[in-house]
This record gives structure tokens, sequence and C-alpha cells, in this order.
């Protein structure tokens, strides 16, 4: 089996700052290439620090932010005015700068409860792409330096879950305990699956996952059927990676 390394693209760059410079023109890169086939860019953003990198960088850019259909990877099921809301963490930081249409940003409904919020999300994508085999233009990925990926951790029954496009966790490792979140079967029907890490943190992680391929992580399983595999981090991040 080649390893993960040599199927995904590596984009490493010397520190985050420019990281987040170079994820976001390829960002904008595919959305062209999106809007100009099928007339929108349908786009999976996941919280933590991608907030911030998304933030700072795309709204420099000249984005048909119509164009743009975004969802969430993984959402935390709190309210929108908690501080670790995604949603309002994107939507002061980024939405409300660049006016993009309300009606553009598909968010979660935190006063059902997690499970019916995971029902109604998965519905939500399921008419919004008129299918029940959805396939985004693309997913914005963090990796936890457990491994995790969107709120799918290690050792968990989540992993398993093939007959949803969007589950529910009450036992989150990573607090708050409750979210919903794209199942593996989504991750791997993208077009392109574009993870973000920077930190040397991150490097011990990044090796397990790029060069070992340990399927104990779950970003080590996310490699899309039919679609491209991306890694932008900096050096930090990628300085225990061999040959590169
Ligand atoms: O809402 C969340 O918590 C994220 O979706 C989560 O999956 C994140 O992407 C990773 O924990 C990496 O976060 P950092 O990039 O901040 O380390």
């Amino acid at each position: 089996m080649s390893s993960l390394k040599s199927a995904a693209n590596l984009h490493i760059s010397a520190n985050a700052s420019a990281c987040a410079g170079d994820l976001c023109n390829f960002i904008i890169e595919k959305s062209n290439e999106a809007i100009k086939k099928n007339g929108f860019f349908r786009v999976g953003l996941s919280g933590g620090s991608l907030v911030k990198f998304l933030s700072e960088e795309l709204p420099k850019k000249n984005i048909e932010w119509s164009k743009w259909k975004i969802f969430f990877c993984d959402e935390r099921h709190v309210p929108e005015d908690h501080p670790e809301c995604t949603f309002t963490l994107y939507d002061k930081s980024l939405f409300s700068k660049v006016g993009i249409p309300k009606e553009n940003v598909f968010k979660n409904d935190s006063n059902l409860t997690v499970e019916q919020a995971a029902e109604r999300y998965e519905k939500l994508i399921k008419e919004e792409f008129e299918t029940d085999s959805p396939r985004f233009d693309m997913l914005l990925l963090g990796m936890g330096p457990d491994g995790h990926t969107c709120s799918l951790f290690p050792n968990h029954q989540l992993l398993n879950v093939k007959d949803k496009i969007v589950a529910f966790i009450k036992d989150s490792p990573k607090p708050p305990p409750e979210r919903i979140t794209l199942t593996m079967p989504i991750l791997l029907n993208c077009d392109n699956a574009v993870f973000c890490s920077c930190g040397d943190g991150k490097k011990e992680m990044v090796k397990e996952v790029l060069e070992n391929q340990n399927m104990d992580f779950p970003a080590a399983r996310v490699q899309p059927v039919k679609g491209s595999l991306h890694w932008f981090m900096d050096k930090g991040a990628a300085g225990l990676l061999s040959n590169i």
C-alpha cells in the first residue's frame, strides 16, 4: 500500500501565516473551478485554528461570495452566543465582514437535541445537494493532537458509522462534549479533502498519519476515493516527515 504521504498533495510553508495564505489561494483556485462548472462552490468548514486562518486571509481576496454555500464539517452543539460555537466564531470574524448572503450559510440548530440536530443537518445537506449521496467540492479539515478530525475521535464507534451523512456525539474528548459531525463516508466522497495543520505540536501526529498511515487515527483514514487529498502545513508540523 503506497503511503498516504505519497498519495497526498503536500503544501509546506515556512510558517503558519504563509500556510494560511497558501491555503486560501488554493481554496480560491478550486472555488473558481467549482463555480465555473456547477455555478456554486459547496464547502465544509472545520473549527479550531482554521477559523483564524480563513478569517485573516479570505477577506483580502476577490471572491464571489454569493456563489459560495458554506456548511460545517462539525459543529459544537451549543447556543450561538456560546464562545465555542464555530458558526458564531466564523460569523463574527469572516461572514459579517464579507457580506455572504445568510441563506448561503447552513448552520446547526442548537435549540434541538443533539440527536435531532444531526438528523436536521443531514436532511439540510441532502436537500441542498438534491441527492442522498452528497459530494462536497471541498472539505476543510483540521487534525487534533490525538489524530481526530471533524468530531471523529480515535477508538470511537462514530468512526464506523456508514449509513449516516451527519452523526452526533455526546462524549467528545475535545470539549464541548455534544457535537454534530460529518461521517467518514462523506469525507471520503468529496472532490478535495484539505487538511490544515500547523505548529510543532502536530509533528508527531502528522508523521503517524502521513508517513506511518496509522489507521487508529481518524485523520489517516481520510483519502477521498475519487477526489484529491491536500495537506497544508508549516515547517513545524512537517518537521518529522522524511524526504520532503
Ligand atoms: O470544531 C472543532 O473542534 C474542529 O472541527 C476540530 O476537529 C479541529 O479541526 C481539530 O480539533 C483541530 O483543531 P486545531 O487546528 O485548532 O488544532
